[in-house]
């Protein structure tokens, strides 16, 4: 057995109490043997925590990761405006070298940010996976249906790619990788092609990860359409389940709170995406308080835009007080489990937890630094004043993927210019 011990820090637990103690790791399992005192000697590597915060790694419930290429490209337009006139038209140049490039540069930074694990929808999915393995991180990955704006055979061929490519990539890099059928929308996929395509997803056993109720705009055509409020129509369609998950909740009613709450469904909270595009506030005191699971995501970088789950976490706080109107709601706790735990039990992965027995996926948080000062509450300085350049060390699976800063697993510099000029590349072929 190969052992890694991470010494002298303070260590966040599944309650969210902090404790002073040491975390050993099993390497070849990947799994957290102990957390206690004095389990340096014999490990066969060591990082050291002192003056900081060993917290579970952040699990990114829903992103866009090579959407980092377009990171500044079109700011300041609401959703719908959005995607159509700067998005999707770019997005149709991207070729799998893009997709490379701007994934490499997205999981650099979630590493740098201390992100272990991400759900992500987008296209080029196998590329993607191989960049994920190579970078040592942990995801659910699909390839993004889409119905607007395609004839019926390009339709199908987009929605039999998007069971193929999870067929495929399930249980890749030793388990690291998993996958989800991924209908963009509940608005942008027809009814017709739901219908079809959501039960043999069920038979192939993956997970059903969309977009849903983000502005208002949605969920007018569903009711208009349909009769019903989008999530009730989201069960009709059987993309309801205890394992589906879907990003933002922004406009969802009383009976639409409760139909998760029933249902087991997980809502991913994209509070920066849901104020950069002005889409809304999401009511996620009320989804708590009903006993919603409620995870965490930046979306893509076009929207937020960066993927640290520090600021997504700080954002998910003040946006939270503020739909509610009341400053005790979505507290420092409720935001760290959900970047932490929530997003994990919402993606159904077993991480998000520091316990023997779990994965060993860490991130290391130097508290040593002005804004952190002083330590009356590390969980308080997790959501609301930590930055993602405190990120010290970065562990997924056991293995050490950022020590003292340093990128272990990606050429830091090699992934900066290889996406500069791939995004160069990209936005001169959508001006053509
Ligand atoms: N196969 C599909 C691709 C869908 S990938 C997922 C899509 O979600 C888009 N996206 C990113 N952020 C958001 C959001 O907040 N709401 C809705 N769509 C988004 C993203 O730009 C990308 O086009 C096609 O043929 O177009
Ligand atoms: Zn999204």
């Amino acid at each position: 057995m190969t052992t890694l011990a991470i010494t002298g820090g303070q260590v966040l637990l599944p309650d969210n109490t902090v404790t002073w103690a040491d975390v050993l790791v099993d390497q070849d399992s990947g799994e957290i043997l102990e957390v206690g005192d004095d389990l340096a000697g014999g490990a066969d590597d060591t990082l050291d925590a002192s003056d900081s915060l060993v917290t579970p790694g952040f699990v990114n419930g829903h992103c866009h990761v090579a959407m980092t290429l377009l990171r500044g490209h079109a700011d300041d337009k609401p959703l719908d405006a959005w995607l159509q006139e700067d998005i999707w038209p770019v997005e149709a140049e991207l070729t799998a070298d893009s997709i490379r490039a701007g994934t490499e540069l997205g999981v650099l930074e979630m590493i740098k940010s201390g992100t272990t694990s991400f759900a992500d929808m987008y296209f080029f999915v196998p590329t993607i996976a191989d960049v994920v393995d190579k970078a040592g991180l942990r995801a659910r990955l699909g390839h993004g249906v889409i119905s607007v704006g395609k004839d019926e055979d390009a339709v199908h061929e987009d929605a039999q790619e998007g069971l193929e490519v999870a067929a495929e990539i399930d249980g890749m890099a030793d388990g690291r990788i998993t996958s989800a059928f991924m209908p963009h929308s509940l608005t942008t996929v027809d009814g017709q092609y739901l219908s079809e395509y959501v039960p043999e997803a069920r038979d192939l056993g993956v997970p059903v990860h969309y977009h849903a109720n983000e502005t208002e705009d949605e969920v007018t055509p569903i009711v208009e359409n349909h009769g019903v409020r989008p999530l009730a129509y989201a069960a009709e369609k059987g993309m309801l389940e205890a394992e589906d998950f879907f990003a933002h909740g922004v406009h969802v009613d009383e009976s639409e709170i409760g139909l998760l709450a029933e249902a087991g469904t997980s809502v991913i909270h994209c509070p920066a995406s849901n104020m950069k595009l002005a889409s809304g506030m999401a009511p996620i005191q009320r989804m708590l308080d009903a006993g919603v699971t409620v995870g965490l995501g930046t979306d893509g970088a076009a929207s937020n835009n960066d993927l640290s789950m520090l600021d997504e976490a700080r954002d998910a706080a003040m946006l939270g007080k503020l739909a509610a109107d009341d400053a005790s709601a979505v507290p420092a706790e409720a935001v760290v489990t959900m970047a932490t735990q929530g997003s994990a039990d919402a993606i159904g992965l077993d991480t998000g937890r520091i316990a023997a027995g779990k994965p060993a996926d860490l991130a290391v948080i130097d508290l040593e630094q002005p804004h952190l000062t002083p330590r009356h509450d590390p969980v308080s300085h997790l959501a609301y004043a930590a930055a993602a350049s405190d990120v010290r060390h970065t562990v997924c699976d056991g293995q050490v993927l950022m020590r003292d800063r340093e990128v272990l697993t990606l050429d830091e510099d090699a992934v900066l210019s290889r996406a500069t000029e791939e995004a160069d590349a990209l936005l001169a072929r959508a001006d053509d």
